[in-house]
């Protein structure tokens, strides 16, 4: 069974749909939610919860109904919110031992947790200090370990990765990656950056508008966002037309010959062709679609 399954799953608001007839299923795993600002992201995860109520379709998490099973499904369930929700006068400590008591743990099942949990994400140090000096990296660590600290089946991480630097971002996605990794909890995370997402989870959903634009096992999703290019010394028409002439798609970018990499085969058959021209090969290089194009994806994976 699906962890999380919706079925045409629509959510008006009075100036906008935000879900429209949205169909997607979340197996096990590290699963990433990808959609440009406004896509969705948001409302998807508040419904699951149970907190915001579908305008029509069905949702599940665990086989459970969300219109009828939101306090189930919510002590089964981890939650990282995307805004700054934290109150700056207590420490990482009390806060989260808070969350954990309210999750109904008993005081001292709560403190040990708490402190396992601050000390896997990497909290342990400062777990006393308050909450309000704490850097934006921090804060966004306490608001994981909250999600965390009662052992759930699943988590769901709203743009976890928002307002955090380079570094601070490689660390985030490490950690997430462990949720699964280390713990077997599965993480559903949301961010508008599909290439940070790609790089931790093992599928990726994308969003837009409210609507499925592509729901695939990441390795397939890496295939098919990246394309080849080529450019030769002389004959590129001729050089074209023998790849054409072996199965590939290619398209013309000025000198440039543009191939579609969903083909496993195609390194050799460009060595071929540009043996058989006799020409000279200039370049040859791999490289990925912007996110818009594959927003719009267009399966034969060319440069446009
Ligand atoms: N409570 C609300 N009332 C009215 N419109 C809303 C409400 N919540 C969300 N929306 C609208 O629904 C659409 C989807 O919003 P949502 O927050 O789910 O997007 P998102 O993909 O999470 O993007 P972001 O990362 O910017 O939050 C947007 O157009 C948003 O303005």
């Amino acid at each position: 069974m699906p962890v999380i399954q919706t079925e045409e799953l629509t959510k008006r608001f009075p100036a906008t749909t935000a879900l429209d007839r949205l169909s997607i299923e979340v197996e096990p795993g590290v699963v990433g939610l990808v959609g440009a600002n406004g896509a969705g992201k948001s409302t998807l995860i508040k419904i699951l919860l149970g907190l915001s109520p579908a305008t029509s379709g069905r949702a599940s998490v665990f086989g459970l109904d969300v219109t009828k099973e939101g306090p189930r499904i919510r002590e089964r369930v981890g939650y990282m919110p995307e805004h700054d929700c934290l109150p700056a006068d207590v420490s990482a400590t009390e806060f989260v031992v808070h969350m954990a008591r309210m999750s109904g743990l008993p005081a001292n099942a709560a403190r040990e947790r708490t402190a396992d949990t601050l000390r896997h994400v990497g909290l342990y140090e400062e777990r006393y200090r308050p909450i309000g000096g704490y850097s934006t990296g921090m804060k966004q660590r306490v608001k994981l370990a909250q999600a965390l600290v009662h052992d759930p089946e699943i988590v769901m991480l709203d743009e976890p990765t928002n307002g955090l630097d380079p570094v601070g971002r490689d660390e985030m996605l490490l950690l997430i990656r462990r949720i699964w990794a280390e713990f077997g909890i599965t993480v559903l995370v949301t961010s508008h950056l599909l290439g940070e997402l790609e790089r931790i989870s093992d599928h990726v959903v994308v969003i837009d508008a409210g609507t499925l634009l592509r729901s695939s096992s990441t390795s397939e999703f890496t295939r098919t966002s990246q394309f080849l290019v080529v450019e030769v010394s002389a004959e590129a028409d001729a050089v074209a037309a023998t790849l054409t002439s072996a199965g590939l798609t290619v398209k013309r970018d000025g000198a440039q010959l543009v191939l579609s990499l969903d083909d496993d085969e195609i390194y050799d058959a460009v060595r071929d062709a540009v043996a058989a021209h006799g020409v000279g090969l200039i370049r040859l290089e791999q490289r990925r679609h912007h996110i818009a194009e594959i927003f719009g994806e267009d399966q034969a994976g060319a440069a446009r």
